[in-house]
């Protein structure tokens, strides 16, 4: 299989290291990657640069590739340095353009500090929105994260909780909805897909009486999915929908809000969890955590989410037919 494309994220957060974890773990068995970073930092692990991505498979099982991109200030763990910014948001773009030619089989990023993009000038609140812009298929980009016993889909994503409710509308609940039911199908294998929606206020309202969005956006929502043949239910009360028992009932959660299904899966499964963009033209996945910055540099970052990360963008690779 052609290998996956793994971005810097940022330099002076764990990214280097749980890529040399994941190397560790991989190398005898794959799915094979190459890291596109400044192959001249420090990394525990053996490293090679690599002329291009056809390279990597070649020199894997030896040592991590690297297809060299030098950085422009050494970096510092734990102290992000918006003079990097451009060779992180550049890492993306390049993974990108390499699954999209057909040279890797799909894209893995590593964590970006947001807020130092964000200071450098870069538009995007994260690779989500970015990815949908330069991998973009006609339709929004969609955030997954899954782990062995769940999977959970947010409807409005990187913006400020007021204003996400304030916008929400039962279009966008429906427009992700059928995202997430046409990849859980086509992708992961889920011949019809039973989707759980979230409601809004304590008790999905309570019949109106604690908030009206669960009348008024939610359950019109989940009629037309229904309608359109899509097992959708809902809205579900949140503090029940995520117990052990609710879990197996359904395939993915879709909440209204980032914290509403990022909270619990997280909770549940920080090392399992990966991050998958629905609706691209490329695989792209992600470990579900960020940079830890408080651990940089310390040798305790695990790379168990960058590891699940790698594997499952090689079997969606392969689902896709992109392997
Ligand atoms: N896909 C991405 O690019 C993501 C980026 N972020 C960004 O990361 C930055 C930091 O976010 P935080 O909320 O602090 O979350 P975080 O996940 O970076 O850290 C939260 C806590 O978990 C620990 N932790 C995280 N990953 C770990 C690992 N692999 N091994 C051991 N401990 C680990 C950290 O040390 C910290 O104590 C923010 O700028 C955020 O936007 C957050 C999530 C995803
Ligand atoms: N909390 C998940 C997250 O922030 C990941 O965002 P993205 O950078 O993958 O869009």
């Amino acid at each position: 299989m052609r290998p996956l494309a793994l971005t810097m994220g940022e330099p002076a957060g764990i990214g280097a290291e749980i890529a040399a974890g994941a190397w560790t773990a991989l190398r005898a068995a794959g799915p094979a990657f190459f890291l596109i970073d400044d192959a001249t930092r420090p990394f525990a692990v053996p490293v090679r640069a690599i002329a291009a991505p056809e390279d990597a498979a070649a020199v894997f099982p030896d040592a991590l590739p690297v297809l060299h991109r030098p950085l422009p200030a050494p970096p510092v763990p734990g102290r992000p340095d918006t003079a990097n910014a451009a060779a992180t948001i550049a890492a993306i773009t390049e993974a990108v353009e390499l699954a999209k030619a057909g040279r890797a089989a799909g894209v893995v990023t590593n964590p970006i500090q947001k807020a130092t993009l964000t200071a450098a000038g870069f538009k995007h609140p994260g690779h989500t929105e970015y990815l949908g812009e330069i991998a973009g298929t006609g339709i929004p980009p969609v955030m997954m994260l899954a782990c062995p016993e769940l999977r959970v889909v947010p409807v409005t994503v990187h913006e400020a909780l007021a204003r996400a409710i304030a916008r929400l509308t039962p279009a966008m609940i429906v427009e992700t909805a059928r995202i997430t039911a046409r990849a859980l199908r086509d992708e992961f294998g889920i011949a019809a897909p039973r989707l759980a929606i979230a409601g809004l206020n304590p008790h999905a309202g309570e019949a109106g009486t604690m908030g009206r969005e669960d009348i008024e956006i939610v359950a019109p929502a989940v009629a037309t999915l229904r309608a359109e043949g899509i097992d959708a239910r809902g809205p579900m009360p949140p503090d029940t929908m995520f117990t052990a028992l609710a879990r197996p009932t359904y395939d993915a959660a879709i909440g209204l809000y980032h914290d509403q299904v990022l909270i619990p899966i997280k909770t549940l499964d920080m090392a399992g969890g990966v991050n998958v963009t629905l609706g691209l033209s490329i695989v792209r996945t992600s470990p579900d955590h960020g940079t830890a910055l408080d651990i940089a540099g310390t040798g305790r970052a695990d790379p168990a989410s960058l590891i699940a990360a790698i594997r499952l963008a090689a079997e969606l690779a392969r689902a896709r037919g992109f392997a």
